[in-house]
């Protein structure tokens, strides 16, 4: 890159994206996140790096994601896609971070060295696509990414509004074309189609009834459902509630971080005993289920539930197919509920690896196996199936026995459902409808596979949530001193209790788990260790409580 080009860039820079704010900004568990105002020079700094990230990459595309997903919509936030749909490689995490801190008038050095640090050769074509969610200020955000793109000579692609997974998707097939067409209508052909393939032969029956509630949690994810459902034929009838307009509000008291955290019903759905509901998050990657009962009391299936029925059924059909040596394993995070791990060892005696917070610890672990299924407790998940795993289930649908040849059949039509990028509230949702189906299941009866032990999250503000430091997956706190001798003690207390700390890449708090034998008693565990951090971490406003 000639200097003179580079000078423009920092020119542009100055003049259309200032930077405004001193506050230092990190890339954290997903990416950039703050308040929407801070955010501009750090999304057209990311449309730089983006541009730098395809040319190391030998001109793939890469993906931008205007988006704070689950947060309010005041937020909103930017992650980089690599190549095959995953996100960011880590180690340019660092190099995000910085490039977004830098003053303007340190930009243009700054951005030099970062291209001979990682040696991107600048007369390549560079290619960069762009989703946003429906946040108001999202435009103006893709139009700053784009600026950026086009200001180191890249060429930016703006898909719109498309949900998170679906710019993984388009990512994923504009560099590898043989898993689908990098557009909307690619992955409604690819996703929504092998789900209506499947049901072909997958006759209703038993417990099963086709009719779905939906709380679109006023984002991206129930507007794409809408577009879906016209195109469904009976295979499913959604209702769809919380689309956005009509005064509903982004993630304001529904969808599916509100329905897990709060563990109450989302505004805006009708109340049907025993109806199950799917709840998606605002950029539409993360799903949880839940119904009310004749009692009104609400029953979650969270992450961790998806996640052991796609274990058990995968596992069953692999059985079929006696597809015996692909090795099956599950992927969670110390949030997953201890109930669910024991179910999963013990029962169905699937290994499984804890791993830190966020999708890409998850996602990286997953690929240790033939078939790796991941989940958050939260509701992100998916499947990852091996080339090995892929060609050893087609072989079977050509040489095995009819009923091997018809359980590989339907492995193949799971596989395409699945978008294997990234968590995705859609094809989770027809993956979920899809086993419910084939086992004739209601909720009721998915719920029976094991009893989740009652937990809580909370919250606490303190001045630096980075003396907060943990080991082993999170689960034990290295720092301040003597935290996690207090956890300890605390959490002896109680029968089957656990408890860990940690803070949030994503918000600036940090994040107290508990869980024991009953509610109560998960409550009482959960601001007994809030109160621990803010007396040995710096606790600032007011005392730790239950949410009212
Ligand atoms: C406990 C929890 O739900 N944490 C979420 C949240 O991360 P934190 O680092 O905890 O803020 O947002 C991440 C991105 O969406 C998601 O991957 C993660 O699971
Ligand atoms: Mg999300």
């Amino acid at each position: 890159m000639p200097p003179s080009s580079l000078r423009v860039v920092y020119a542009f820079a100055r003049e259309m994206h200032p930077k405004t704010s001193d506050v230092f900004i990190q890339y954290g568990t997903a990416g950039f996140r703050t308040k929407a105002n801070l955010l501009e020079h750090v999304v057209y700094r990311m449309g730089l790096l983006a541009v730098i990230r395809s040319r190391v990459k030998n001109g793939r595309t890469i993906g931008i994601m205007i988006t704070a997903s689950h947060n309010l919509e005041p937020d909103n936030g930017v992650k980089l896609v690599d190549p095959d749909g995953e996100m960011l490689e880590q180690s340019w995490e660092e190099i995000a971070t910085r490039l977004a801190n830098v003053s303007d008038n340190d930009l243009e050095s700054t951005t030099e060295q970062v291209i001979r640090e990682v040696k991107a050769d600048m007369s390549l074509k560079a290619s960069v696509f762009i989703g946003m969610d429906t946040r108001y200020t999202s435009p103006r955000l893709a139009a700053a990414a784009s600026n950026g793109v086009i200001a180191l000579k890249g060429t930016p692609k703006e898909l719109g509004i498309v949900t998170t997974p679906m710019l993984h998707f388009c990512v994923r097939c504009r560099n590898d074309n043989k898993y689908g067409t990098p557009t909307e209508e690619g992955y409604y052909e690819k996703i929504v189609g092998a789900f209506k393939n499947i049901r072909q032969k997958l006759p209703v029956f038993g417990e099963y009834n086709t009719t779905l509630y939906v709380d679109g949690a006023n984002g991206v994810g129930g507007k794409k459902l809408n577009i879906i459902r016209k195109s469904l034929d009976g295979e499913l009838d959604l209702n769809l509630y919380n689309l956005g307009g009509n005064g509903g509000k982004l993630n304001l008291n529904c969808g599916a971080d509100f329905v897990k955290v709060s563990q109450k019903p989302p505004v805006g759905v009708e109340h049907v005993p025993f109806q199950r509901v799917a709840s998606l998050d605002g950029d539409g990657d993360r799903l949880i289920y839940y119904f009310l009962d004749d009692k009104e009391n609400m029953h979650l299936l969270d992450g961790d539930r998806i996640a052991t029925l796609y274990a058990s059924y995968i596992t069953e059909l692999l059985n079929t197919c006696e597809a015996r040596d692909l090795k099956l394993g599950l992927v969670q995070t110390a949030y997953a509920n201890g109930a669910s791990t024991k179910y999963i060892t013990e029962e169905l005696k699937v290994p499984v690896t804890c791993v830190k917070t966020g999708v890409k610890h998850l996602h990286h672990a997953a690929l240790a196996y033939d078939i790796g299924v991941y989940f958050e407790a939260n509701g992100h998940g998916t499947v990852l199936y091996s080339q090995n795993a892929k060609n050893t289930i087609r072989k079977i649908t050509l040489e095995g026995e009819p009923e091997q040849r018809k359980a590989a059949e339907l492995l193949l039509n799971i596989i395409d459902i699945t978008n294997e990028t990234v968590g995705d509230a859609i094809s989770d949702l027809f993956l979920v409808e899809t086993i419910l189906c084939a086992r004739g299941e209601n909720v009721r009866q998915w719920l029976a596979a094991y009893t989740d032990l009652p937990c809580r999250q909370l919250k606490v503000t303190v001045q630096d949530r980075n003396a907060i430091s943990t080991t082993d997956a999170e689960r034990q706190c290295t720092a301040p001193e003597g935290l996690q001798l207090k956890i300890d003690e605390l959490v002896g207390k109680y029968a089957n209790g656990r408890a860990f700390v940690r803070p949030s890449g994503t918000e600036d708090i940090v994040r107290v788990y508990a869980e024991s034998d009953t509610q109560q008693e998960a409550d009482k565990l959960a601001v007994e260790v809030s109160q621990a951090v803010f007396d040995l971490a710096g606790g600032v406003g007011n005392r730790p409580e239950l949410p009212a």
